[in-house]
């Protein structure tokens, strides 16, 4: 079947995922969690879509249903067009080809007894993507593809640092020729300076060869300057999704507000400002979540008819879709104000690096 160009390289459907976490004597499931519920999302060629929220919310097992890692408790998948909900394992391994998925610690996703060629050319030879006789110069092309030298391919993981390794890990999922990235929180072990690198790289590898990444993270400074689209979750839903610029602009979901509130700000907070988008109490446990809207028991906005609202979606004209039933109520200054923070120092410094960067010509890199 031939694919147009406006075919999503991913697409769920009304995904689900319990988890069974308590059983009886028998086996029989007696409490489980909902990390994901009803998701519906796209990630179209060439984007990038961040998925943002608390710990525990559910990012990273919507990344791996994304890529159909683990399979759904409900809602459907398709992958560049394909159902693959119910493909088999054999038949999955190949269409995963086209979605690779980078984790957090590059040195537990890499194995040491391995130079880094071999990893590299491990796809290459699973896929058959090259023929044996060029994979050692495809290997080499890899590498300085990700900034490190052919040389450097007969050395072990340990002999890099934390940042080489990434770059490693990524040369790996290139080798693929993947169509979408999944990033779970990528580069948030890294610290700032080799971040910034490692973003650029990806933005860079994105222009180069029009791949589209799910970028997950809970760092919304980060999340800024690199989502086109930005899907925000909190207890295993997606409460507001909409581009990059608008969420960071009117948020619109009283959850939205309150993570734009919390990023790190050079001066503190007024104590009006710090009020406004506050959340009461803590997060509930994920095992009885909140009957109605997820958030009523900790929203600033709440109002009697939240403990019975649906999560559903209220998608506007625009394709900006949220879950509060009462956001166009909302004082419209909170947004304002949340919008207006000033950002954290170091993040800026962050990207000065980034674009800076952007503009010097390629190069290998040494240390980071
Ligand atoms: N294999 C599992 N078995 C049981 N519960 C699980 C399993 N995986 C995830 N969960 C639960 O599902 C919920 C969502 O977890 P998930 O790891 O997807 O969240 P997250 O937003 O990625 O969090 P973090 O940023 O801390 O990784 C949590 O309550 C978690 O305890």
């Amino acid at each position: 079947m031939t694919q147009t160009t406006t075919t999503p390289i991913i697409e769920a459907r009304g995904l689900g995922r319990k988890f069974v976490v308590k059983r009886t004597v028998f086996g029989r499931p007696l409490a489980s969690v909902g990390a994901v519920e009803d998701v519906t999302l796209r990630l179209m060629p060439g984007e990038t879509l961040a998925i943002v929220g608390e710990s525990g919310c559910g990012k990273s097992t919507l990344g791996r249903l994304l890529m159909r890692l683990i399979r759904p408790s409900a809602g459907e998948v398709f992958i560049d067009g394909q159902n693959v909900t119910n493909l088999s394992h054999a038949a999955m391994r190949k269409q995963r080809r086209h979605v690779q998925l980078i984790f957090q610690d590059p040195y537990a996703s890499l194995n040491p007894r391995m130079t880094i060629a071999q990893t590299i050319a491990e796809p290459l030879m699973l896929h058959n993507i090259v023929p044996a006789g060029q994979r050692a110069w495809r290997v080499a092309e890899l590498l300085e593809m990700v900034g490190l030298r052919p040389e450097q391919a007969s050395r072990y993981p340990h002999e890099f640092s934390g940042g080489q390794r990434q770059r490693v890990v990524i040369a790996r999922a290139l080798a693929s020729e993947p169509k979408a990235i999944i990033c779970d929180e990528a580069v948030s072990a890294l610290d700032v300076s080799i971040q910034a690198q490692v973003l650029n790289l990806l933005k860079d590898l994105q222009k180069r060869l029009g791949l589209a990444f799910v970028f997950i993270s809970h760092d919304l400074g980060v999340v800024k300057h690199i989502a086109d689209r930005v899907a925000v979750m909190y207890l295993g839903n997606v409460v507001e999704m909409g581009t990059a610029d608008e969420i960071f602009a009117v948020p619109r979901h009283p959850y939205t507000r309150a993570l734009l509130s919390a990023i790190p700000v050079a001066a503190p907070p007024s104590h009006q400002r710090a009020k406004a988008a506050r959340l009461c109490g803590d997060l509930p446990s994920p095992l009885s979540p909140p009957e109605g809207c997820r958030l009523h028991t900790r929203c600033p906005y709440v109002r009697p008819e939240c403990k019975t609202v649906s999560m559903k979606l209220d998608v506007e004209p625009n394709g900006h879709a949220n879950a509060c039933a009462f956001w166009r109520e909302l004082p419209a200054q909170d947004a304002a104000e949340v919008a207006r923070e000033p950002r954290n120092p170091k993040l800026e410094e962050l990207f000065a690096a980034f674009e800076a960067m952007a503009k010097r010509p390629a190069q290998t890199v040494t240390g980071g």
